[in-house]
């Protein structure tokens, strides 16, 4: 052998003429080599903390077996990291009984048992775990993770509960109109024990400790306890994802969701209606999931907790996208789900601070998130390049239909439902802003999709109608595909997240209008549906048309063309937008029925003043100057 030879091509040279050999004697040895143990973040600093790197372990362990304990039972399972079928020397920890409840059986069969905790394992473990164990989990061509939600494909709000109690009796929205159904303490905790119950007599569960909201003064640690890895990896991307140091310093969560998954709810439990059930309780900190798989629940019921938590820190809850300028120049998108949040704050110019979920404090805005969660139903490469080019590995892509054999993702396939959709960490959009926190915004645009084809393309808002359309929070979108549907569904939800709010609208609103005012902020009304005519005769408003017109807000220059203003309305639509034929910005223009038009219009603002009579009684900002000009902003007819 030549001295002169250096290591690395000794290494792979075999001109010696000896067949190599693996350094290992026997098959397990040969396979510890090809796994290296994952060195823990700080082993260094240990000496300098009070509490050891073992220590910490334990209390992990033992505040994961405290938020898996029954309440009725003196023990429960014991808790142990690791999957049940592989070997593991992590040590076994006692479980720790809650303190709180007089112990009625002494032992139980689960007593004996343990359940194998798969703690924050990481997206290609979350891969491996799925494809071996859950039905209808596949790798498709891109490399993402296909999944199927099971029987409910999207939320179920009618089955959403929060428990009132003297916390919440006075403090939330509840009634008419309310999303917060009510249940008391106790059908709560038989939920919980239920859901607890069932995680525990699983050989194992999947535990993610994650954060909310990236202003890290108001940041939320969150635990997610689920049944499949297909959950622990939505919400791997979704939430945020801690550092291994932040994992190791987690500690307590300040939130905990119980994901029991397919297991229903039992029906002669009080208040409930359905064998689903998504139950808050905000005394308790804690969300119960029965009966349902959908990943969305999970989510949106963080954002409740969210609408919740963070005005009582006069901090404004969001349900909107966000995404900024090279100059620094913020904008937000407001609108109910498929009116284009996702579509257009993912912009190829701009930098991304997030989808769906965001927080406007007195330091600017933040996002709640760690991911996105786009809807892929005729995705196309062309139109949302960045939204295509991010399923790729780690990508959740939730009951898209692909071929059997080269797992192509057919994205115009809704066999299995229209609502198709990717979870994705938002670090794979390459422009995204990191953090995801931004200065306060410019401008508001309010996104409707008018299926009636009666609203413009845009119109800039005075602060009394952006909040008039804010608390309206209207869309109207068609149902799907299917037949025979010729009228389009007008929906109105206030503060467009009717389903996630947790207080009256008008609490809400009050705080956009203070600080829209505080800092100068342009309303927008941003109509992404029909033009030329209703659903059914005229079409949806080109994609590059609306981001023509999101341009032309963005960069400023739509504050400085001419204006008129529509009748009933009273929108100020501009007489030209660069990149967009002129015609289209007055709707009235576009329809060759103009009696038609005129009938369609007065219908639709009927229908905006029947919603909004709920609201007439209710005062906003300080006096009430700020009530009567939104009422006032209005369509008068
Ligand atoms: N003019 C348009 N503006 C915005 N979205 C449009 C337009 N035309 C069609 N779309 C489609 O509508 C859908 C908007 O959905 P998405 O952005 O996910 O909404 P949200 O995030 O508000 O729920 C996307 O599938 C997008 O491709
Ligand atoms: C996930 C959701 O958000 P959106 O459709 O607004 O993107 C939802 O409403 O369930
Ligand atoms: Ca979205
Ligand atoms: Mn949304």
């Amino acid at each position: 052998m030549s001295p002169t030879k250096d290591k690395a091509t000794m290494e792979n040279s075999d001109d010696e003429g000896s067949i190599r050999t693996v350094k290992a004697n026997t098959i397990d040895e040969l396979h510890s080599l090809q796994r290296k143990k994952v060195i823990t973040p700080d082993k260094s600093q240990d000496d300098l903390n009070t509490v050891s790197g073992e220590e910490r372990h334990k209390q992990q362990l033992e505040s994961i077996s405290a938020s898996l304990a029954s309440l009725t039972r003196e023990t429960g399972p014991k808790v142990v990291k690791g999957d049940p079928s592989v070997r593991s020397e992590t040590g076994r920890v006692a479980h720790v009984p809650h303190q709180r409840i007089t112990p009625t059986i002494a032992v139980s069969d689960s007593a004996l048992k343990f359940t194998h905790v798969l703690y924050n394992l990481s997206p290609a473990e979350l891969y491996e775990q799925a494809i071996k164990h859950e039905k209808g989990s596949f790798i498709t061509s891109n490399g993402a993770l296909a999944t199927l939600s099971g029987a409910k494909t999207g939320r179920c709000p009618k089955d959403k509960r929060v428990v009132k109690d003297d916390l919440t009796e006075n403090d939330l929205w509840w009634g008419k109109g309310s999303p917060n159904i009510e249940m008391d303490e106790h059908s709560f905790m038989v939920n919980r024990e239920r859901a607890v119950d069932y995680l525990n007599s699983l050989d194992k569960v999947f535990v993610n400790d994650q954060f909310l909201n990236w202003d890290l003064k108001n940041r939320i640690k969150v635990r997610i306890v689920s049944a499949r890895a297909y959950h622990s990896l939505f919400m791997h991307n979704m939430c945020i994802r801690p550092t291994p140091k932040e994992l190791e310093d987690f500690g307590t969560p300040d939130f905990t969701i119980y994901n029991a998954g397919k297991f229903p709810c039992n029906r002669y439990t009080h208040y409930m209606t359905s064998s689903t059930s998504v139950d808050i309780n905000l005394a308790r900190k804690e969300m119960v999931i029965l009966g349902t798989q959908y990943a969305g629940e999970m989510k949106k019921g963080l954002f409740s907790l969210m609408h919740y938590l963070m005005p009582k820190r006069q901090i404004l809850s969001l349900h909107s996208g966000c995404n900024m300028g090279k100059d620094g120049d913020v904008a937000l998108f407001f609108g109910l789900s498929g009116t284009g949040k996702t579509t257009l704050s993912t912009d190829h110019n701009r930098y991304l601070i997030g989808d769906d979920e965001h927080c406007w404090s007195e330091d600017g805005v933040s996002n709640i998130e760690g991911g996105c969660y786009a809807k892929c139903i005729d995705l196309s490469r062309e139109k949302e390049p960045d939204i295509w080019n991010a399923i790729k590995f780690g990508t959740v892509v939730e009951n898209v239909v692909f071929d059997d054999h080269f797992r192509e993702v057919d994205y115009t396939d809704n066999s299995v439902t229209e609502n198709t959709r990717a979870a994705y960490p938002i670090e794979y959009i390459p422009n995204v802003k990191l953090p995801c926190v931004g200065p306060h915004p410019k401008n508001v645009i309010l996104l409707a999709c008018d299926a009636f084809g009666v609203l413009p393309p845009v119109s800039k808002l005075s602060l009394s109608q952006t909040m008039y359309h804010f608390i309206s929070g209207y869309t109207a979108l068609v149902a799907g595909t299917e037949e025979g549907i010729k009228e389009p569904q007008a929906t109105f939800s206030a503060c467009f997240g009717a389903a996630f709010i947790m207080l009256h609208p008008t609490k809400y609103a009050a705080m956009l209008a203070e600080k829209m005012q505080n800092h100068g902020a342009t309303g927008w009304l941003v109509n992404t549906g029909w033009s030329g005519g209703s659903y059914g005769s005229g079409s949806r408003i080109k994609l590059s048309y609306t981001r023509k017109i999101i341009d032309a807000i963005h960069s400023g220059s739509l504050l400085n063309v001419e204006y008129k203003k529509t009748e009933i309305f009273g929108l100020e639509i501009p007489t030209e937008v660069e990149g967009v034929p002129s015609e289209i910005l007055n709707p009235e223009n576009t329809w060759s029925d103009k009696t038609a038009h005129k009938e369609t219009l007065l219908k639709l603002a009927g229908l905006f003043k029947n919603n909004f009579e709920t609201f007439t009684d209710y005062k906003i900002g300080e006096d009430n100057k700020l009530t009567e000009d939104i009422l006032a902003a209005g369509p008068i007819f």
